[in-house]
This record gives C-alpha cells, sequence and structure tokens, in this order.
C-alpha cells in the first residue's frame, strides 16, 4: 500500500533536514501551478493525512457553493447529502475540482500522491454534504469499495475532523477552503469523525468554534476490481 511511498518521504525529509530545501518550514512544501498556491502540511502522527489549508481562494470558495446551490439538491430542509456515482456523472464545477486536485497533488511532497495524480478518472464519486450547526459525521472508515486516496474539501463554518485510533485522537482543524488527502492508514486504519453534537461543543486552541452551516464535497474513486485487503 502506501508504507514504501511513506518511507520514501521520510527519507526524503531527512535529506532535507541535512541538506536543507528550498522551503523553509518542516513538513511544508510550496508548489505554485496554474494560480493554484498548494502548501502541503503532513499531519505527522496520522501516516498517510495530508492537508492543503489554503487549496481555495475566497473567491473560488465563493463559485464553487454558488456551482452547488444552482444544482437545487438542497432545497427542503430534510436532504443534506447529495451523491454522484461514475465520471459522466459528476457535475463540470466536480470535475473541475477533481482536476485541480490532481494536479496539486502531482506537484506534492508525497510519492503516493505523486503517484495518485497519474491514476484515471482520478476520482468518479462524489458526495456534497450540508451539516447544519449541531451536525456532523460519527467516526467511521470510508467503505472499501472506494479506492485508496479520498479527498475532502471544506466549504463555510470551520470544524474540527477528530482521527482516531484505539485511545489516541489527533484533531485536525478543518477551515473553509481546505483539502485533505488521507492514504494508506489514515484512510483504512484510523476512523474520522465531527462531532458537533452541542453548540460550543467544539474548540480550537482554547477558542469555541462558532457552529454555522458546513458543506463538504468528498472526493473518491470507486475499486474497479474488489480490494485486496
Ligand atoms: O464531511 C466531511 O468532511 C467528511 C465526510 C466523510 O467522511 C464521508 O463522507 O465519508
Ligand atoms: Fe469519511
Amino acid at each position: 500500500m502506501s508504507k514504501d511511498e511513506d518511507d520514501e518521504y521520510e527519507q526524503q525529509a531527512i535529506l532535507e533536514q541535512v541538506f536543507g530545501h528550498s522551503s523553509s518550514s518542516d513538513s511544508s512544501f510550496d508548489s505554485d501551478s496554474d494560480n493554484c498556491y498548494s502548501k502541503w502540511e503532513r499531519i505527522e502522527k496520522v501516516k498517510g493525512l495530508w492537508i492543503v489549508r489554503n487549496f481555495l481562494s475566497s473567491h473560488k470558495q465563493s463559485r464553487l457553493l454558488s456551482s452547488i446551490a444552482s444544482e437545487n439538491w438542497f432545497t427542503q430542509p430534510s436532504i443534506n447529502q447529495s451523491m454522484r456515482f461514475g465520471y459522466q456523472n459528476l457535475p463540470r464545477w466536480a470535475i473541475n475540482l477533481s482536476d485541480s486536485i490532481c494536479q496539486s497533488c502531482s506537484s506534492s511532497p508525497s510519492p503516493f500522491l505523486q503517484n495518485l495524480s497519474m491514476r484515471y478518472p482520478f476520482f468518479d464519486q462524489m458526495i456534497t454534504n450540508v451539516y447544519q450547526p449541531g451536525e456532523g459525521i460519527c467516526p467511521h472508515v470510508d467503505l472499501l469499495k472506494f479506492e485508496d486516496g479520498i479527498a475532502i474539501v471544506s466549504l463555510e463554518s470551520s470544524c474540527v475532523m477528530d482521527f482516531t485510533l484505539g485511545d489516541e485522537t489527533v484533531p485536525v482543524l478543518l477551515e473553509p477552503g481546505s483539502l485533505v488527502m488521507m492514504y494508506g492508514e489514515a484512510r483504512y486504519v484510523w476512523k474520522h469523525e465531527i462531532n458537533r453534537k452541542d453548540a460550543g461543543f467544539q474548540s480550537w486552541k482554547g477558542q469555541l468554534l462558532d457552529q454555522t452551516t458546513r458543506t463538504s464535497i468528498t472526493l473518491r474513486k470507486l475499486c474497479s476490481s474488489p480490494p485486496s485487503i
């Protein structure tokens, strides 16, 4: 799976510590392509978990929210999720988003993500979720019918996503416009959850997070053959 590639990343990181790298901070990497500025950050405690905090500018976030609104999926309060299966069934904006994630992965410091960017189609399944204040998602590992390498793009309200393994919890702040990529252990071994049960429940570095509506777009690729694990 991703172990060798993660080890390869670690070796590269050690070399950079010894010989230096143009990018200054540890576990960060800058790339600038097609007006898309991607600073990849590795969540060290969860192997295979990476985040780009400013993946989408405010302008791109607004455009994406308008595109979602124009689908008219969420016209009733009881409907908070829309799923599309198959590349040909993805809306144009989801294909564009998938393309820019793919491009960003190709210039990421992770050998796994670089290699993943050669997959075609990169993603062929999409879920858009709308969470009202107080709503989140229970701890889970994504279904094995999806291949390794899963993306989550966050819009609107910030929230904390907890990654748990046994009694260990690693909280990750998901801000609007951020991109999370998970693979390997982060995808198959750690559970992820968003617990927004009570207003004022979530906090980050001692600050309460203001819970408003949150929208997320999850992009995945269906396994073409049954998973081997
Ligand atoms: O909404 C999110 O940020 C996460 C969604 C998720 O984990 C899923 O659909 O499997
Ligand atoms: Fe999930």
